[in-house]
């Protein structure tokens, strides 16, 4: 089967790499003439793990080519996948120029019917709006199946060959079995049903889970506030199998470029139906509030902050990933700013994308020691491995006072180590 993916970002790129590991024919497109370059010679224009050493195999293989969609014709191919990004518009809807370009420009080209399967976030509506585009010519039938995509950034390729569930919404049977047998090698759970539902599982699912972080960190400032321990309260919580374990480790709340916009989303769409969303509401609120946290901890230390030199260990908006879009640590960097701190930030793979908003104002150090020599406080925003292996010498050595604050429980050996001062998110310190 001849298979397009038209987008080359983490879901486009996963998507695509992983057909062809499949054994499909698949061109991967992109308007990026310098991301469609770097891909063309084996280079990932992001960092997730596996990906290359797959892109290579099939690459060689000849399964898999990557062209510019000026170089395309859409009526080659049996499927279309659209993965273009959805951001977020200012008033928290979703952006669907980007869908909305695709659409046309495969419009412009088709001659005959085929399949376009959406892996985009997309407001409930989207699907059937596509559709109607698509076939306004009306000669044939384009069949348009939504296809939301689950994987989690630093585990994609993972996620997709272990994936919990494959859902499929569409007012076409025949399109959806199409979708599903090339899906088939995934061994999944397949759940059809229409576009509305499947547009709805996405944002729901993500709403639940930005939900669930928020509910726990809003636990941990109790505990912070009464002695209780955050990481006994969740781990006694999620031992409840109804509970669940996964998505209840408390921090400086979620970043990313999917639970902000999402769940923003999700809002408006509500609005839109005049229904009240007040849980989620205090979802989003929780978690701008919970970003600033260690800010707040740290102020307690140092009210005035002018001139003090302050590490912050990890950028990334979660470990395993150079993506920085909405993370924690921007808003903790330009607040510490804003108050008069300088600021030295280490993260492993992410600090070309930080000096992109912060040019010179910051310190980038590649190494942990360079952010720790002679500051005043670091502050953990991401779990990296090489953070997590801190030790309290080097902690003791370099910096000028050994205060940490951990918005990740990276270092929670180190708070039995009294000539360390330690503070973690939903503890006392
Ligand atoms: N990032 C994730 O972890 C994730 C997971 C599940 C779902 N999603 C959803 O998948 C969609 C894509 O997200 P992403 O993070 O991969 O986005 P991204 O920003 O990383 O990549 C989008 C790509 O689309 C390209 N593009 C834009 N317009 C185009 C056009 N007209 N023709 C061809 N290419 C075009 C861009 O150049 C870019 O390379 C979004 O709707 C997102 O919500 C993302
Ligand atoms: O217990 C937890 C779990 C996560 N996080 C934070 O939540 C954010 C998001 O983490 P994660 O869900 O692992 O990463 P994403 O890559 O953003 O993946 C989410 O968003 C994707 C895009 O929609 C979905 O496809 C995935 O299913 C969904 O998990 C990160 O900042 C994490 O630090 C916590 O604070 N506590």
């Amino acid at each position: 089967m001849k298979i397009s993916v038209v987008g080359t970002g983490y879901v486009g790129l996963v998507t695509g790499v992983s057909l062809a590991e499949m054994g499909q024919n698949v061109t991967c497109i992109d308007i990026d003439t310098a991301k469609i370059n770097k891909l063309k010679q084996g280079i990932s224009p992001i960092y997730e793990p596996q990906i290359e050493e797959m892109m290579h195999k099939n690459l060689a293989a000849q399964r898999l080519t990557f062209s510019l969609d000026q170089d395309v014709n859409y009526n080659d191919f049996d499927l279309i996948y659209l993965a273009v990004g959805t951001p977020e518009n200012p008033d928290g809807s979703a952006d669907l120029t980007y869908i909305n370009t695709t659409v046309n420009r495969i419009t412009q080209d088709l001659q005959h019917a085929t399949i376009v399967v959406t892996k985009s976030t997309v407001p409930v509506g989207t699907n059937a709006k596509i559709k109607a585009l698509l076939n306004q010519n009306g000669a044939y039938t384009v069949e348009v199946v939504s296809n939301p995509e689950f994987l989690r950034e630093g585990s994609a390729v993972h996620d997709v060959f272990h994936a919990d569930r494959l859902i499929l919404g569409s007012d076409s049977q025949a399109a959806m079995a199409v979708v599903e047998a090339v899906n088939a090698p995934y061994k999944t759970t397949v759940i059809k049903t229409t576009f509305a539902s499947a547009e709805l599982i996405k944002y729901a699912s993500n709403a639940f889970l930005a939900t669930k972080i928020s509910f726990v960190n809003e636990i941990a400032n109790i505990c912070e506030a009464t002695g209780a321990n955050i990481q006994a309260v969740s781990q006694g919580m999620g031992l409840d199998t109804r509970i669940g374990n996964k998505f209840l480790k408390a921090g400086i709340g979620y970043g990313g470029s999917c639970f902000p916009k999402d769940t923003a989303a999700l809002l408006q769409i509500a609005q839109q139906n005049r229904i009240d969303f007040p849980i989620l509401e205090a979802t989003i609120k929780t978690n701008q509030q919970q970003q600033l946290h260690l800010v707040e901890r740290l102020m307690q230390y140092y009210p005035d902050l002018t001139g003090k030199k302050i590490a912050i260990l990890g950028a990334a908006f979660k470990p395993g990933t150079d993506d920085i879009r909405e993370a924690p640590a921007l808003r903790i960097i330009q607040t510490l700013l804003e108050k008069g701190a300088r600021v030295a930030v280490y993260d492993p793979i992410a600090l070309d994308n930080v000096r992109e908003i912060f040019g010179e104002a910051i310190e980038y150090c590649l190494k942990i020691e360079t952010a720790l020599e002679a500051c005043e406080a670091a502050l953990i925003a991401t779990e990296w491995s090489s953070i997590q292996k801190l030790n309290a010498v080097t902690i003791k050595n370099k910096m000028r006072r050994p205060l940490i604050l951990d918005g990740r429980a990276a270092l929670l050996s180190l708070a039995e180590l009294n000539d360390i001062e330690y503070a973690v998110v939903g503890q006392k310190g």
